[in-house]
């Protein structure tokens, strides 16, 4: 028998299987059997698993970073998907205050877990992100502690921080008021330095001044870092960050002089509701003078400003180690979609049945693969610029230390623009991946309601998504405007060769041509380049360049998206250049690394044909590749969402669940609802039998 016969007597025996598993459950309805018969511990998805053309394990390994990664990746997972305390199913369901005491409970039971097994922060972290479920603790370890890090004193920080590493206190981070987010400048929070007494009188003198938005602000923390306008001697000195206490440590009690509580629900059900996002204001509270964040300015016992050696912008330093984050958090999410998209693809068919053979599994229709493996190649990227964007911080963090600024501006528009660019397309892809399931997308019980439900605040929270792509156009209309005297270095580097980016045009002739890494950057890099050219000869046409800048604003954003995508695509394929162990790995990687590429060059071949960079024969030769290289991701779809590792806990999702068994699953799920507890609905002899059992007066009707 041949390849092609053994497959179809598999699928076939799969599809039997599938089929007797689904009836054990219809007749669990109907007869009272036990459901545990149905077909527990089949893989569905092993037939798709045979066709790997890597080594799984070893991808495993490349996607955690490292095998140490991995290790402790995997262990904290298994941990959460073994605790029955971290259940999750049910939360879509639960009202809006027992949703939040659940979440309490979590984070407890998360902390009790993180103390009794001695885990390092590296661990603990981990474990919170298997507990999936955002939480205060997110807002506490993830700005408040570095907030007090980054921006205060080393007096500061040995008195703060270990209060906040024990939790003997819960901070968050208050920037955010009623009337302003995005522009930090325009806070209306005052901080008046009272040189009587030593003291800050922290005040909300307006309406719209009040806090709001801030991550476990409403019910849960004990103190803030609240930002605000510093005014000594009645002159304003900018914005600082001040710690202050907003609750009792006794009875959590609000303290006098401050007003705190939840600003409401939010998008979707269960979703962001765990959080208890707050609004806060002052009523001329007092606070210690050392209780400013003072390694950027400090104000002295007589009331004297201070300005250390170190950049204002500083000030703004948890933003740009928060977005860090956000990037590396933005595959974790896509990733999690397409797992579920790639697996339930494998699942479910639709026509082409021949002779009464099987249908065709949808994710062999070609619009499928189309829709999905671009998806499955960004979830990677991702990954792989997000772990060069955690060094570069790193490296910042290092030069920081020893004061050397230079780069901040760099790391600024990096992880401005890269957390712009991979939570849009990440929010985007979530919704993309829920229509890739079809109508079983739509329930709650695939997984990808909530999901896109928590995710998409990620292109408005730290920072509204169009906002920080025009910080990095500044970046690159200052980039250009000194090419003739400063040597452009990092992200910007290839500004240098900007005569040749400009002159040269693209040298492919085939769709071969286009598996070139040099042919693929050249291509990005002469694109970026010249739209930000462009957009520099326009904007030097104006007089005043603030109303140039504003006036071509819609063009400078999409200048800062070329130029981040070419960050990525370079990251990746720099990624390809280390060595990657393991069979067929990096072949693999490579192929997702060109489905990347080339999809990015055909959905703007726009920008790529109007700069006049490529010919239109040569964007449809970039199109035949991607249609080969799909049919290459082809065999390998399961199991490179295999190699994201995530346990069925972690994923939620009945349509990704690893061994495939959708149908019977599904079906049980619904039974579950607490709906179906009875086959009369609550309501019905109020409601709708009046309606069965009238008599009604109309003829026409
Ligand atoms: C479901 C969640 C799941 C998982 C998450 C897990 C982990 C992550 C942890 C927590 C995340 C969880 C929840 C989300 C929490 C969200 C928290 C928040 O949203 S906090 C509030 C964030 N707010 C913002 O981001 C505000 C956006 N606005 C700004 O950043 C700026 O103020 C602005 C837009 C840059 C202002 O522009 P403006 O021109 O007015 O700026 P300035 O005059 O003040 O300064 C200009 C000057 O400074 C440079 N610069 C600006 N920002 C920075 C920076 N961050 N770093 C360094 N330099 C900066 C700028 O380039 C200018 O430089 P110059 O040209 O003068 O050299
Ligand atoms: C779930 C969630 C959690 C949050 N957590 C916190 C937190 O823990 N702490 C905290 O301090 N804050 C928090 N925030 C607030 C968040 O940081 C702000 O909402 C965000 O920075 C956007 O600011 P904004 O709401 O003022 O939007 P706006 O700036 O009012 O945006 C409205 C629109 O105006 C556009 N726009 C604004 N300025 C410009 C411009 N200069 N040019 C062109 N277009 C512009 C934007 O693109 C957008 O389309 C949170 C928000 C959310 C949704």
């Amino acid at each position: 028998m041949g390849l092609s016969g053994i497959s179809l007597l598999t699928t076939t025996y799969s599809l039997i299987l599938q089929h007797q598993s689904l009836l054990l459950c219809l007749r669990a309805k109907g007869f009272g059997l036990d459901l545990k018969k149905d077909m527990e511990g089949v893989d569905y998805l092993s037939d798709e698993r045979k066709k790997a053309q890597f080594d799984v394990e070893a991808m495993k390994i490349a996607w955690a970073g490292s095998l140490e990664a991995f290790q402790l990746s995997d262990r904290m997972a298994k941990l959460v998907a073994n605790d029955p305390a971290f259940e999750k199913f049910t939360r879509p369901m639960l009202g809006r205050k027992e949703l939040i005491k659940n979440t309490l409970r979590k984070a407890a039971h998360g902390w009790k877990l993180i103390v009794d097994l001695r885990l390092t922060e590296e661990e603990a972290k981990w474990l919170r992100l298997y507990i999936d479920e955002p939480a205060y603790t997110d807002l506490h370890w993830g700005m408040f502690i570095p907030a007090i890090e980054g921006q205060g004193t080393e007096e500061q920080k040995k008195k703060w921080l270990p209060l906040a590493k024990k939790m003997q206190i819960i901070g968050c981070y208050a920037q955010t008021e009623l009337g302003h987010g995005s522009n930090v400048q325009g806070l209306e929070t005052t901080a008046t330095f009272d040189p009587q007494t030593d003291e800050f009188i922290m005040h909300s003198p307006t309406l719209t001044s009040s806090k709001w938005w801030p991550g476990g602000l409403g019910k849960a923390s004990t103190h803030a870092v609240v930002y605000a306008r510093l005014i000594v001697g009645g002159e304003f000195h900018g914005v600082h960050g001040f710690i202050v206490q907003l609750r009792s440590l006794d009875d959590h009690s609000p303290l006098p002089g401050v007003t705190v509580g939840d600003i409401g629900m939010k998008f979707g059900n269960g979703a962001y509701n765990t959080m208890d996002n707050g609004v806060l204001r002052f009523d001329h509270v007092r606070i210690p003078r050392d209780q400013m964040l003072m390694r950027v300015s400090q104000v002295t016992r007589e009331g004297k400003i201070m300005q250390s050696d170190v950049p204002r912008q500083l000030i703004y330093g948890t933003m740009v180690y928060v977005r860090q984050t956000i990037v590396a958090d933005a595959s974790k999410a896509l990733s999690r979609a397409v797992c579920i998209a790639t697996r339930y693809s494998a699942i479910r068919r639709q026509f082409g049945s021949r002779n009464g053979g099987p249908e065709t599994q949808v994710i062999d229709y070609k619009t499928q693969q189309s829709r999905l493996f671009p998806l499955l190649a960004s979830a990677y990227a991702f990954r792989f610029v997000g772990e060069w964007l955690k060094w570069l911080y790193t490296d910042v963090k290092e030069r920081l230390a020893a004061n050397d600024f230079s780069t901040l501006p760099e790391a600024h528009a990096c992880t401005a623009g890269l957390k712009s660019l991979t939570t849009s397309f990440t929010a985007d892809g979530i919704e993309e991946c829920r229509k890739l399931c079809g109508g079983h997308g739509y329930l709650v019980s695939s997984g990808l309601p909530e999901l896109f439900a928590v995710y998409i605040p990620a292109c408005t929270y730290e920072g509204d998504n169009v906002v920080l792509l025009l910080q990095v156009a500044r970046f690159l209309v200052k980039t250009v405007s000194e090419l003739g005297y400063k040597k452009p270095v990092g992200t910007t580097a290839y500004m240098g060769r900007v005569a040749s980016l400009m002159q040269n045009n693209c040298a492919v002739q085939t769709a071969e041509g286009w598996l070139n890494p040099g042919a693929v950057v050249e291509a990005f890099e002469s694109r970026a380049a010249r739209m930000a050219v462009r957009c520099g000869q326009q904007l030097a046409k104006y007089e005043n360049p603030e109303e140039g800048f504003a006036e071509l604003s819609a063009d400078l954003v999409e200048a800062s998206i070329a130029h981040c995508q070419l960050i990525v695509v370079s990251k990746f394929i720099e990624k390809l250049q280390q060595d990657i162990p393991g069979k067929g790995v990096k072949q693999t990687l490579e192929v997702l690394c060109y489905v990347y590429a080339l999809f990015l060059l055909h959905k703007h071949q726009g920008d790529f044909l109007a700069t006049g960079y490529l010919t239109p024969k040569q964007a449809s030769l970039a199109n035949d590749q991607l249609r080969t290289l799909y049919s290459k991701v082809r065999p390998n779809a399961i199991t490179l969402v295999d190699s994201f590792n995530y346990t069925d806990h972690y994923l939620g999702s009945i349509l990704g669940r690893y061994d495939g068994n959708v149908y019977p699953k599904l079906y049980e799920a619904a039974w579950k609802d607490p709906l179906n507890d009875s086959d009369v609905v609550d309501g019905f002899y109020e409601y709708v039998q009046p309606i069965l059992k009238q008599k009604l007066r109309t003829a026409k009707l």
